[in-house]
């Protein structure tokens, strides 16, 4: 699960959020929405452990897998390896399973240049969950990608939360998308952002 309790984050003199509470149960999906610039992203940078530099306290089962809006892919390796390097324990046989399940099979020598961005996506996607996470965080994983294709990795961002089952906590636009994946939708509001879920 994941316990969020800030009472202030600050870039220099400017109060960006706080207060901010909230809890995502073990198996729950909760969808941060929130207008463009209000906080979102800082709040998941909190939440996942990049940012440590704020008032208050986080806390979170492990592990942890993030998606980021980006793919976030090393060029110079090839998709199998991008799964192999954070999970060594799991490759190769495994690895090519978790490929396959997103719908890469016989990719895993393909370099991410050699990939469309849904490819891309899916990689990163089969990355994440391929370390059977405890707690997932996504920010917008879905943007710039037509509506065929966001159809396409929603359902099976649904179908890999429904198997894995972790606390997952994500950001969006589109309001569509938070009510079809989440259990639960959270909106940041005011200057400073604040957020008191009960
Ligand atoms: N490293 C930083 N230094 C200074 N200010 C920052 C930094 N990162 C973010 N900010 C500011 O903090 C505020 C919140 O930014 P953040 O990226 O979290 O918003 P967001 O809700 O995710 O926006 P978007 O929906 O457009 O991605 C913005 O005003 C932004 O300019």
């Amino acid at each position: 699960m994941i316990e969020v309790r800030i009472t202030g984050k600050r870039f220099g003199d400017r109060h960006v959020l706080g207060p901010v509470r909230f809890d995502v149960a073990a198996g729950e999906t909760v969808a941060l929405l929130g207008p463009s610039g209000i906080g979102k992203s800082t709040l998941l940078r909190i939440v996942a452990g990049i940012d440590a530099d704020f008032d208050g306290f986080v806390s979170h089962a492990d592990p942890l897998a993030i998606v980021f809006q980006e793919p976030t892919l090393l060029p110079w390796r090839s998709a199998l390896d991008n799964l192999c390097i954070p999970h060594p324990a799991l490759c190769r046989s495994a690895g090519i399973a978790a490929l396959d399940k997103v719908g890469l099979e016989g990719r895993g020598d393909a370099f991410p240049g050699q990939l469309s961005l849904g490819q891309q996506r899916r990689l990163a996607l089969a990355r994440a969950f391929a370390g059977n996470p405890a707690v997932l965080v996504m920010d917008e994983p879905f943007v710039s990608l037509d509506a065929a294709l966001t159809a396409q990795m929603l359902a099976l961002t649904e179908a890999l939360i429904a198997e894995a089952r972790p606390a997952t906590l994500f950001v969006t636009h589109a309001r569509p998308e938070a009510e079809r994946l989440a259990d639960r939708i959270l909106e940041l509001h005011g200057t400073p952002a604040e957020l008191v879920a009960p």
